[in-house]
């Protein structure tokens, strides 16, 4: 056993036998969650300390400071902006508007571009999801095995002025039609210092251990992006905590975890760049008659709608864009 392990088992002998809580882990859902008598959310890869992997189990999530080099995220916006002044073209490559913008008229700048998603072909962005330093802690929660599932690069632009550029609370899950959701998890990299002023990650620590929730358009009265679905009721009395970021550093956090972004009172535009992993052993599941029936009609009818494809299923939309990282592509 490494001593990484041992160290591991026994701290968790000592959760096993001890009703104290232990200082060393900071934890913000203790007193609403129960300690983890087992380790469900992560593997032990010698990566992370005891401490991360109770700090993950408990709260659903994980900063790690300084992750990715600045020569990195410079690259990145680089290629950000080449694609905003149209140099390149890039297949399948979604580039989406801020919903308060869209109506005005189009300029080929990055200050109309609000988020680019599924950047699977591009080889310069795409290596932000290739990053031996990410897939080592993404392997802890997903196994060796992994499939970069869903890309994007967010330019959380300054609020028009309706709050539009919030982002309602949510489960990632929400999105998916594959499982297990704790073989799931996202890599959110800060490409700059992001703070409740730019409008950072809110995160309710914990939530990663209750359920999906309905999802539906929040009812905002300036408006809201497409595809931007909020979980229907949440506890405003959960506690919340903004995930104040230097740039380079990276939060992984669980497809459960309720999330989303406050307004970005800045003039600047606010960005980062993320991917959703999987296990490859993870399958896919029919979601016709869940809660998520309402997020495959969406997709599937942009799908049909943007690319002109025929019937397509939501299955297939994931499985197209999917994309294998390490080791072998099994499943998904
Ligand atoms: C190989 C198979 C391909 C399958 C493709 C499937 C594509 C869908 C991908 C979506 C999957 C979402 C997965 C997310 C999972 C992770 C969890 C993340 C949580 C989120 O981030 S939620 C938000 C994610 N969704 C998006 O980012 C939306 C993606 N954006 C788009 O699809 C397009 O940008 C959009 C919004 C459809 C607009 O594109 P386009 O049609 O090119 O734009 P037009 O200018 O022509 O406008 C058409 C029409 O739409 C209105 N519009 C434009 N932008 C917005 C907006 N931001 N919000 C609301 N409405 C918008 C515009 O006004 C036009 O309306 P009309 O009434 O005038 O027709
Ligand atoms: N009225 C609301 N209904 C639903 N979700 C909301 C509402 N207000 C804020 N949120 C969501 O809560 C999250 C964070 O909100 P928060 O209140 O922390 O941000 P903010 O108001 O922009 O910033 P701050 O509180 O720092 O001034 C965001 O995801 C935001 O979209
Ligand atoms: O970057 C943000 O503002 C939130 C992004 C997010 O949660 C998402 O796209 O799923
Ligand atoms: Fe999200
Ligand atoms: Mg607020």
């Amino acid at each position: 056993m490494s001593r990484a392990a041992e160290r591991l088992r026994l701290m968790i002998n000592h959760l096993d036998r001890s009703s104290a809580t232990i200082s060393a882990v900071p934890t913000y859902a203790q007193t609403f969650t129960s300690r983890p008598q087992t380790l469900r959310f992560t593997h032990d890869t010698d990566l992370l300390t005891p401490e991360q992997r109770l700090f993950y189990e408990e709260n659903g999530f994980l900063l790690i400071k300084n992750l990715v080099s600045e020569e990195d995220i410079d690259k990145f916006r680089m290629a950000f902006e080449r694609i905003c002044r149209q140099e390149v073209k890039v297949p399948g490559l979604v580039v989406m508007r801020d919903v308060a913008i869209v109506k005005s008229e189009f300029v080929a700048d990055e200050k109309a571009v609000s988020k680019l998603q599924d950047f699977q072909e591009d080889p310069e962005l795409f290596r932000y999801c290739n990053l031996p330093q990410i897939l080592n802690y993404v392997e802890c929660f997903t196994g060796p095995n992994i499939m970069a599932m869903h890309t994007m690069l967010i330019n959380k632009p300054p609020d028009a002025g309706k709050k539009t550029s919030r982002h309602p609370m949510h489960q990632d899950l929400h999105y998916f039609p594959f499982r297990p959701a704790d073989s799931i998890v996202c890599a959110w990299t800060a490409m700059e210092k992001v703070d409740r002023q730019n409008g950072c990650l809110v995160v309710l620590p914990g939530t990663h251990t209750g359920t999906l929730q309905e999802h539906d358009y929040p009812e905002w009265e300036g408006g809201v992006n497409k595809m931007y679905h909020g979980v229907r009721d949440y506890d405003p009395k959960h506690p919340r905590v903004h995930l104040e970021m230097e740039k380079g550093d990276t939060v992984f956090f669980h497809p459960l975890l309720i999330h989303g972004s406050g307004m970005n009172k800045t003039q600047g535009f606010r960005k980062a760049i993320s991917c959703h992993y999987a296990s490859a052993e993870c399958y896919y599941i029919d979601v016709k008659g869940t809660l998520q029936e309402n997020i495959e009609n969406e997709v599937k009818d942009i799908a049909i709608r943007k690319y002109g494809l025929g019937e397509i299923t939501f299955k297939d939309t994931w499985a197209l864009r999917g994309r294998l990282v390490q080791g072998e592509r099994t499943s998904l």
